[in-house]
């Protein structure tokens, strides 16, 4: 029903603290010009005072025909009074990963777009129907369902500066339709969508309506809880010293039966190792043999050593593959996917290289034993000068900040409570939270 369309605008509306600017990510498909004429016309009713509406489209400079159907968005906006900007995809393209790279390259775009217009929020046009394939997605790659394995989430906190929401995650693409044709709205289709190359586009034509529609509203709840509950045993369990050694009490080291427990404690090693992703299903299950068995030793994982002892579980990053970075004057990098370093200085280089004398007095005086500091110390980073050489400097002036590999680029709303945790243990602060009342309200109904 196209009154579903405008309900959920409203509804999406009402769910700020506070009212502010609205950045639209619209591509001129039905789904994003249904959000942006909803949201319009929701705003008109003078009901909601205090928000505004901007736009960007995004040329991926893919299709001859891009920039023209860019443009054409942007005029669409004009005549509603809508800013509008065009964000363009410049540059070599990679061959492989072309989704991937795009959907990065987008999101960047987007970001810069919404910080440019001073925007409180990107919102996107995602429907049901993306969410009925990507769950069928996730599940054909055996990620199965259930508190673990939600789909898309209602909000994602885009590299730790901006939300994107997902006001339709609850309406079906075909209402959107119905919504824009009462209106005599035309929309673009996306050739892509239908290229059987892509895995979306061939599950997208292998599901049926009903398939479409599985009615998963309430899987974010349940991974919200999931992740609320995993925050708390992390917090209660879980101590991290120098962003280097997470250390776990016997007692719980082996508690792999509780899916929150090993969610979290494998979302921790994918920090220490430095990685985005999570280790995939055989590794865990490796791993929580190792673990259950309460035997001493290590086994190696992810890059990441788990040295069981008598007195508890740590967790180090592996001693191979360390990288060297080089960073110019006050210039920012990111070193082995596990520091976020910026020179304060002149140009520096960062290695594990002689690092370890320092760091290893640290974790000591931390109270960890002396082999796994020692272990732990040759994996830390040290920044030297460039030019270490004429300035006779041992250290170079930089600062150091633990990266949050899974959740710094992409934070879904549902996993908030667990990434805020994992931030206080490395030392961080929380991340920004959004700015609705409840991530998740909009999903329902
Ligand atoms: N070229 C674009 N410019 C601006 N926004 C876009 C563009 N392409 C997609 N979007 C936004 O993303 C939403 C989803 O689009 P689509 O389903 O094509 O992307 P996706 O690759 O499945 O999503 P995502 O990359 O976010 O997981 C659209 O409704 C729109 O809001």
């Amino acid at each position: 029903m196209p009154e579903a369309v405008i309900a959920a605008a409203r509804r999406f509306l009402k769910s700020f603290i506070k009212p502010g600017r609205i950045l639209v990510a619209i591509s001129g498909g039905s789904d994003s010009k249904g959000l942006l004429i909803a949201l319009h016309k929701a705003l008109e009713t003078q009901k909601f005072k205090g928000f505004s509406l901007v736009a960007c489209t995004v040329d991926h400079a893919l299709r001859p025909e891009s920039a023209d159907e860019a443009a054409a968005v942007g005029a669409f906006c004009a005549a509603l009074g809508i800013p509008h900007r065009i964000g363009h995809w410049q540059g070599d393209k990679p061959h492989l990963g072309i989704q991937a790279a795009a959907r990065r390259k987008r999101y960047d775009l987007l970001a810069e777009a919404a910080a440019a217009f001073g925007a409180d929020c990107i919102v996107t046009g995602h429907t049901r129907d993306d969410q009925g394939e990507t769950i069928a997605m996730r599940a054909a790659r055996g990620e199965g369902r259930g508190p673990g394995s939600a789909g898309m989430a209602a909000a994602m906190l885009y590299r730790r500066r901006v939300w994107v929401l997902r006001p339709f995650l609850g309406v079906r693409r075909a209402d959107i339709r119905a919504f824009l044709e009462v209106r005599g709205i035309g929309w673009l289709d996306d050739p892509s969508n239908e290229n059987p190359l892509f895995e979306r586009a061939r599950l997208r034509a292998s599901l049926t309506a009903e398939e479409h529609a599985p009615g998963l509203e309430r899987d974010g709840q349940l991974r919200a809880a999931s992740s609320a509950r995993a925050a708390a045993l992390l917090l209660e369990h879980l101590r991290v010293h120098e962003g280097l050694v997470a250390e776990i009490a016997p007692a719980q080291a082996g508690r792999m039966d509780d899916p929150d427990w090993r969610r979290a404690l494998i979302t921790v090693a994918a920090v220490i190792g430095g990685r985005e992703h999570l280790p995939g299903r055989a590794t865990v299950e490796r791993l929580s043999g190792f673990l259950r068995s309460g035997e001493a030793g290590r086994m190696t994982a992810g890059r990441v050593v788990f040295d069981r002892r008598r007195n508890g579980l740590y967790l180090y990053r592996e001693e191979r593959g360390l990288p060297l970075l080089r960073l110019g004057a006050r210039e920012s990098g990111t070193w082995d996917g596990r520091f976020n370093i910026t020179s304060l200085g002149p140009a520096l280089t960062v290695s594990a290289e002689r690092g370890a004398r320092v760091w290893r007095q640290r974790l000591i005086a931390a109270g960890l034993p002396e082999g796994i500091a020692n272990r732990a110390s040759l994996v830390a980073p040290r920044a030297e000068p460039a030019d270490s050489a004429s300035s006779g400097a041992e250290t170079a002036a930089a600062r150091l900040e633990c990266r949050i590999g899974p959740y710094d680029t992409f934070l879904p709303g549902f996993d908030r409570s667990m990434a805020d945790a994992i931030a206080l243990l490395f030392g961080r602060d929380r991340y920004a939270p959004p700015p609705v009342e409840d991530v998740l309200t909009e999903m329902e109904g």
